[in-house]
């Protein structure tokens, strides 16, 4: 009995609820079993209906009044509290059969999946408790990255989390609706870029895909070259290091992703499908010397 278990992340406002609760309509339409799991112990309302909540067990405000913790300080606490009452995560995740997915719609601080371990060791606990198979997926703003400096910020976030999760990655380009919805009615004269020169809808697709094309199979030396033209010289060689580095990233997928788009959520979740099949028969993840357990 294997679980698909994808952990959704990101950061805040990325669209993370919206996309859970578009997988979770259309998995009703194509018939894929999709639950989805509220982790965010400081959510408001959410966009779906949750097959189970985090904030059952504890929530961000409980843990501000009684212990006086900032935010963030709260939240990391949550998470450890999960880790260490993992039994309401097991009871979750085992309750569901063989082929259905598991989405676990995380909460937005980008520092859970970069810096601490509380995530990462409950991923290794589902793996080898729950007989779960995890992916991540982690959603970056398509509206945020418009400039060069955005999309290498990014990029080097969504791969920080993919090296100290060390599961399958995919990395999920959200709104991408709003960059069609930002292109100019009409072509600004002088303007270099193709994709300000749109008379008409059909070419108004084409600067749509142009614009998308740009991050989907990004130009790296030009989207470097725009770096070099508004930073200090001495920053050149790290620049140029950083595009090397990310040229080698670009490897990794990332999927444009629209909640209007029906097209866009399918393809979605094929991609996801796709990477759970191709760890399908991989073994469970041998547990590194240096990692601890809990
Ligand atoms: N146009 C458009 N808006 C979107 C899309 N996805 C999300 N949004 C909007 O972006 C805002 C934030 O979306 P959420 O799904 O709440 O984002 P989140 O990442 O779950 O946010 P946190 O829970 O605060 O971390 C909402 O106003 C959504 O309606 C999209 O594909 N297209």
């Amino acid at each position: 009995m294997v679980r698909c278990v994808q952990l959704v992340m990101g950061p805040a406002g990325v669209g993370k609820s919206t996309y859970c609760a578009a997988l979770q309509q259309h998995g009703m339409v194509s018939r894929q079993p999709v639950h989805v799991v509220n982790m965010d112990p400081a959510a408001d309302a959410l966009a779906y209906e949750p097959a189970a909540d985090v904030r059952e067990l504890i929530t961000v405000d409980d843990v501000s009044d009684e212990l006086a913790l900032g935010p963030n300080g709260a939240l990391v606490y949550c998470m450890e509290y999960v880790l260490e009452d993992v039994e309401w995560l097991e009871e979750v995740v085992t309750s569901f059969v063989d082929g259905d997915w598991v989405v676990l719609d995380m909460p937005g601080q980008v520092e859970l999946y970069t810096h601490f371990e509380c995530v990462r060791e409950l991923i290794r606990l589902m793996e080898r408790q729950m007989e779960a198979r995890c992916c991540a997926v982690f959603l970056l703003d398509a509206s945020f990255l418009g400039d060069a400096s955005k999309f290498f910020a990014g990029a080097l976030t969504a791969m920080s989390a993919m090296l100290q999760l060390g599961v399958p990655h995919l990395n999920v380009l959200s709104k991408v609706d709003l960059v069609k919805r930002r292109l100019p009615d009409r072509g600004v004269e002088g303007e270099e870029e193709p994709w300000m020169v749109v008379p008409g809808e059909e070419e108004r697709e084409e600067a749509f895909e142009g614009a998308l094309e740009r991050f989907l199979l990004p130009d790296v030396p030009a989207l470097v070259a725009e770096l070099d033209a508004k930073m200090d010289a001495r920053f050149r060689a790290l620049n140029a290091r950083v595009g090397a580095l990310l040229e080698d990233y670009s490897l990794v997928q990332l999927v444009p992703f629209s909640s209007t788009d029906e097209e866009a959520i399918a393809d979605a979740m094929l991609q996801v499908g796709m990477l759970l099949q191709h760890d399908e028969e991989r073994e469970v993840r041998p547990q590194p010397e240096w990692e601890g357990t809990v």
